[in-house]
Order: structure tokens, then sequence, then C-alpha cells
């Protein structure tokens, strides 16, 4: 990533190791307006010990990302990551079956790894990975406010290929720290330590679609065996992992198409990006016109569009009491380019610049949902989430181009 400081207020930053009290604590000086620092007279026996206490807002920004196993996660993380530039890799030299990812800025961590029962445990006790019973919150809220204060943690492993905890990797304190997972909102301590929060809401007939296709064609899973795995998790899905999204500044609610009646393929999606009003550095993106309601079939001179089109709504709603702006997608893209002629009517994106947008998707088309609403909504979060790592560090992000 390239990051040059804002003008007039970079942050010109010197490292002084020898200044370092304690263990992970890191002195990092700060000239100019975002300096904060305090000076606390720490008087030992000798009474002449003095510490300067720097806090300067270099610390990571923490981003949430909650969401049942097989929604997508990993491929929002990956469109993400692509906003800031490099390729997210796990850890050189460490378990192979790690489960943080590294990229230049971020570090993607998963909140599976603070599974205080591994797989037997759980079959002992009776709870699955979804009860909070089995996840150690004190650990990963300790863990989490270390990170944030700018210290390294040595961070369990959860094996997902043996079910059991491993021994602990290093996590070093990034510029952008995402937790993802089941649980990452669950705890309203480690909640609050996140600067931003997103929520994958994958519907019931939409994941179980997206999870045949993959565990029967990668993992050799059989359709009856998926289909009465996702019907055991539900109990827990709907006590547990689902209540979080009344935390989440924007939600990602991916339904069933609503252009083809009856819709048994699962193919065409409806997708929803549900964005918070009044939330500290977010402002939601609209179409055309900010607060009004529309509803917008762009097929025709400029898109093209073969069965069964597409169609974009925008419009206010309430969720769990909340105000939202809701932007909306039902439909794909048949030539991904001329995504360009819809972007160029969408505002408040947070890009930096006109068909940013477009050449993130482009640039990404590989990825699953790159034709229709989720990756054209996993782009967008990314953009605001640069926008709430500038607005936090008071720094400029250069975009990938
Ligand atoms: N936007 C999408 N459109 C279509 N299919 C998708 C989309 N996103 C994900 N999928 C499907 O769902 C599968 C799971 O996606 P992904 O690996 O990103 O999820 P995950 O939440 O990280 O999963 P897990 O936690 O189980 O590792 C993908 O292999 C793909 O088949
Ligand atoms: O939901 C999950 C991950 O997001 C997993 O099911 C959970 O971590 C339990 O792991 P395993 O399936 O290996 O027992």
């Amino acid at each position: 990533m390239l990051l040059s400081p804002a003008a007039g207020r970079a942050p010109a930053r010197t490292t002084r190791p020898e200044l370092a009290c304690g263990p992970g604590f890191s002195s990092t000086f700060f000239k100019g307006s975002a300096l904060r620092a305090s000076v606390a007279q720490a008087s030992g026996r000798t009474g002449r010990a003095q510490i300067l206490i720097v806090r300067a807002d270099n610390r990571p920004i923490i981003i949430g990302m909650a969401a049942d196993s097989g929604c997508g996660k990993s491929t929002f993380m990956r469109r993400m990551t692509s906003v800031f530039g490099g390729s997210p890799k796990p850890p050189a030299g460490g378990n192979p079956d790690s489960n943080t990812l590294i990229s230049d800025s971020t570090t993607v961590i998963c909140m599976d790894d603070y599974h205080s029962l591994d797989r037997y445990g759980r079959k002992e006790k009776g709870v699955t990975a979804l009860d909070p019973a089995a996840q150690d919150f004190d650990l990963m809220y300790e863990q989490i406010k270390a990170l944030k204060d700018g210290k390294s943690v040595e961070k369990p492993i959860y094996n997902h290929v043996t079910g059991l905890l491993d021994p602990p990797e290093t996590v070093k304190p990034p510029q952008i720290l995402v937790c993802e997972g089941l649980h990452p909102f669950h705890d309203e301590r480690v909640r609050k330590l996140m600067d931003f929060h997103v929520y994958l809401d994958i519907s019931e007939e939409v994941k179980t679609s997206w999870k045949l296709q993959r565990d029967m064609a990668e993992r050799g899973h059989s359709e009856e065996s998926i289909k009465a795995s996702i019907a055991a998790r539900k109990p827990d899905f709907d006590a547990f992992i689902d209540p979080q999204k009344q935390y989440a500044d924007v939600i990602i609610q991916v339904l069933p198409t609503q252009l083809i009646p009856e819709d048994k393929e699962g193919k065409v999606l409806r997708v929803r990006m549900i964005q918070k009003e009044g939330v500290k550095r977010f402002s939601p993106a609209y179409l055309f016109d900010e607060g009004s309601t529309i509803s917008w079939i762009p097929c025709g001179r400029k898109l093209t569009c073969s069965f069964p089109g597409i169609k974009f709504f925008y419009g206010p709603d309430t969720y769990y009491g909340d105000e939202v702006s809701v932007l909306e997608m039902d439909g794909q893209f048949d030539k991904l380019e001329e995504l360009i002629y819809v972007e160029s009517h969408l505002s408040n994106t947070s890009a930096k610049f006109y068909g940013e947008i477009t050449q993130q998707m482009l640039k990404n088309s590989q990825f699953p949902g790159s034709k229709n609403g989720t990756g054209l909504f996993q782009t967008l979060v990314g953009l605001k989430i640069r926008e709430v790592f500038e607005a936090i560090r008071q720094t400029t992000v250069a975009p990938v181009v």
C-alpha cells in the first residue's frame, strides 16, 4: 500500500527503539497535529526515571466482520485487501494450518482461533462451535485490545484440519486488523474495540446453494450430509450468530432474486447493502438523489441485460430500530465493464476517481459474485473501510491502480 500523509496534517514518524519500556511497548513519535503525547513522571526509588508515553493515532484500526461459515468471508476479505494493494498470505514459515492472512497493511485474524473447546471438547460437552460457551471471549478481548494498543500477541490457532488447538503464533499490530468469524460482535467489550462492523447476511436458500457447490466439489461431502450439517447448526445460528447483525454498520444481505418468480436455481441474486445512518466516519453511498426512494432498471441502450435483467433500488428504511439507507441490486451484469454506467449514477462511494469501482471489480473478476451485487457491494464496503482508515489515521491512501 502506498501511504502518503494528507497535506498539512502529516504525522512525521520516527521510531526510537531505545526508549521502549516494557514488553510490547512501541515508542513511536509523531510530529504535527496527530500527536497526542503525555509525559508521565514515573518516579521510582531514585525518583529520576521519566517515561515519555506517546499516544499517537498510528495504532491499528480494527474492522469486525461477522458471518456464518461458507458465507463469503474469504471472498470479501480478498476484495477488501485488494483496495489497499498487496495479496494476503499466511504468516511466512509459520503453521501451514494458520487461519491468519497478512498483506502489506492488513492482517486478518479468524475468531475461530478463540475456540476454547476443540472439536473433541465440543463433542464431549454437546455444544456446537457456534455456541458462545465454546469461545474464550476474555482472551479475544485481551488480545485484540493489546493489538489495538500496538502490542504483539501470542494468539492460539484453531486447526480446522485436525480440530485441535495448535501452539500459538505471534501476531504483530498491523495498520488494519480485520477480525473475521462467527462471533466478532457477541461480546460487548470486543465489539467496542472495533472501528467498523460488517455483517454478511446470507439467506438460508443461498447459503445452502453455496455450501452445496463448494463442499460437494472441493470437500467431497454428500448433498444429504451438507444439508444435515446446515440444519444441525441452525438453532445456534439463530440464537448466537444472526443477532449480531443489529450491531453492524453495514450489512450485506444476500437473497434469492425477485426477478424470476419461484426461482429454484439460486444463481441470480438480490443483494442489499444496508447502511446505518449516523455512524461516525461513515456516510452511506446512494443512487441518484440522497434520501429519495428510487427504483431503477438500467437495461436498455447503455447496459446489456439478458434475462432476467437488472434492477436497482435505493431508499430509506429502519433496521433493528435504527435508520438505514438501503442500496439494492437484483440480477447480474452481462458485461462487467458496463458497470461504469451504473457507477456514474452512484454517489458518495468513497472512490478516489471515477471508475475505481469498475476497475476493482474487473481486477477481481475471477472471484465469486463478480457479476452481481455481492461483488459490487463488497467492493463498496472496501472503499468505505479505506475512508474510515484515512479518517482515523489522518492520512491518505493512494488508490491501487
Ligand atoms: N458472492 C458469491 N457468489 C456466489 N458464490 C459465492 C459468493 N461468495 C462465496 N460464494 C461461494 O461460497 C463459498 C464460500 O465462500 P468463502 O470461502 O468466501 O466463504 P467463507 O465464509 O470464508 O467460508 P469458510 O468460513 O467456511 O471458510 C465459495 O467457495 C463460493 O462457492
Ligand atoms: O463455523 C466454523 C468456522 O467458521 C467451524 O465450523 C468451526 O470453527 C468448527 O470447526 P470444525 O468444523 O473444524 O469443527
